[in-house]
């Protein structure tokens, strides 16, 4: 069986992925982009506020009016939300007005209702105010032609809340990369059914379709094979026509029915180890030009494969910053097998990084509680409590 290093087997699936994933846009309705990322710069088509309007219910006069308080002005109108604008303000009048209603022209100011008292078409004002108060300028917040947001912007909630407001219906932002993801195994069965002897829950499916859809891609799930290669055939057949990239876990060690292995070496995949723990047998093949990366069964090596040798090229793709890594303190003493670079899960604690749980590829609830990768180097077997270690965000 040939082996290859991390870093070697890295770099052919990057290669082999940046041909597979080219960047693209499309446009999408605003309320469908948040998380979206922006393929082009986006300006303000109108002013916001789009016209001079109320702060405040009350009345709009000019400040002017005001000089000795209290003053009584009549009342020439009503103006709410929603109406046109009223006709000029006449000096020495006022006009009832509702806040985001358009101020008169000839208004500077609006008075809050608190402060005022009427009787019939008199209003009585009891406070002064400067020009400007409680009126909300044309313009004020962007003006037309400001770069809103940039190209590269990954777009939230508040993004959104403001392309609305500018009355942007659509916007053009990145294509999401399309992962299709194959499951195999005899032994699983879907979540919600019930378990004969000797099954178990299908896992990795989920995992790894979360996995894509969290850093900027789209999954489409083709369902689990069995270990009958004409029935992973059939997905794979799909799965190629439906993705960019396809993903498959199990099947590819050394038992007797492994299914991936079985069906793509002809197609001329390379299956081999890979030194690290977890993620140790790999498998990678070109199907019609669709990369296909076979990750290991076990579920935590199914994952740690993929924040490996996936996640990088899916977020570059999707347009997302790179995957983070930093260095810690080791809190705990760590093992590590000679000659393989060990992925330990690890947990985040006040004075460095602690140990989530043993090397066991099994232990999917401790990998739902660690929050980084502890990166072991394989030329190191032993590491002490205060050492200093590679670990990556999950
Ligand atoms: N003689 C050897 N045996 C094994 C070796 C080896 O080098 N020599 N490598 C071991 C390592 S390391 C791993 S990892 C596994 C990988 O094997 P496969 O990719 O063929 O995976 P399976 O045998 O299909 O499954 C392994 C394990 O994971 C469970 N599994 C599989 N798929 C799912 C799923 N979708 N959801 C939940 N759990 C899943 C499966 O039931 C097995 O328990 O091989 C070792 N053996
Ligand atoms: O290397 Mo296997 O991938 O878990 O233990």
């Amino acid at each position: 069986m040939t082996s290859r290093s991390v870093d070697e087997h890295a770099g052919i699936v990057r290669q082999l992925l940046s041909r597979a994933l080219t960047p693209g846009s499309e446009t999408v309705p605003v309320p469908d982009a948040l998380g979206r990322v922006l393929a082009e710069d986006v300006r303000a088509p109108i002013d916001l506020p789009v016209f001079r309007n109320s702060q405040m219910d009350g009345y709009a006069v000019d400040a002017a009016s005001l000089h000795e308080v209290p003053v009584s002005l009549p009342v020439t109108a009503t103006v709410a939300a929603g109406d046109a604008g009223p006709d000029r303000l006449a000096p020495g009048t006022a006009v009832k007005i509702m806040t985001g209603a358009p101020v008169p022209v000839g208004a500077d100011c609006v008075v809050p209702v608190e402060d005022t008292d009427t009787d019939g078409g008199v209003v009585r004002i009891h406070a002064a105010r400067r020009p400007g108060e409680f009126v909300r300028d044309r313009g004020s917040d962007v003006t037309a032609g400001t770069l809103l947001l940039a190209a590269g912007a990954a777009l939230t909630a508040r993004h959104l809340a403001m392309l609305a407001a500018v009355g942007l219906a659509e916007v053009p932002v990145l294509r999401r990369p399309r992962f299709a993801v194959i499951a195999t195994g005899a032994e699983l069965v879907p979540p919600g059914s019930s378990l004969g002897p000797g099954q178990i829950f299908e896992s990795n499916s989920v995992a790894l379709a979360a996995s894509v859809r969290a850093n900027g891609g789209d999954a489409v799930l083709v369902g689990h094979s069995t270990d009958v290669p004409d029935h992973f055939r059939e997905l794979l057949e799909r799965a190629v026509a439906a993705a960019d990239v396809v993903l498959t876990s199990g099947g590819v060690s050394m038992g007797d029915f492994e299914v991936v292995r079985e069906v793509l070496t002809p197609l001329g995949g390379w299956f081999g180890h890979v030194a690290m723990q977890p993620g140790g047998p790999q498998g990678l093949t070109t199907v019609d030009g669709v990369p296909v990366l076979s990750f290991p069964g076990n579920p935590v090596s199914t994952l740690i494969s993929f924040e490996v040798f996936a996640r990088g090229e899916l977020r570059r793709c999707a347009g997302l910053a790179p995957v983070p890594t930093d260095r810690a303190t080791l809190t705990v003493p760590a093992h590590s097998p000679p000659g393989k670079r060990q992925f330990l899960r690890g947990r985040r604690v006040t004075d460095g990084v602690t140990l989530e749980s043993g090397p066991g590829s099994h232990l999917v609830a401790a990998l739902a509680r660690a929050d980084v990768l502890l990166d072991i180097p394989e030329d190191v077997t032993t590491m002490q409590a205060g050492d200093d270690v590679r670990v990556w965000e999950l």
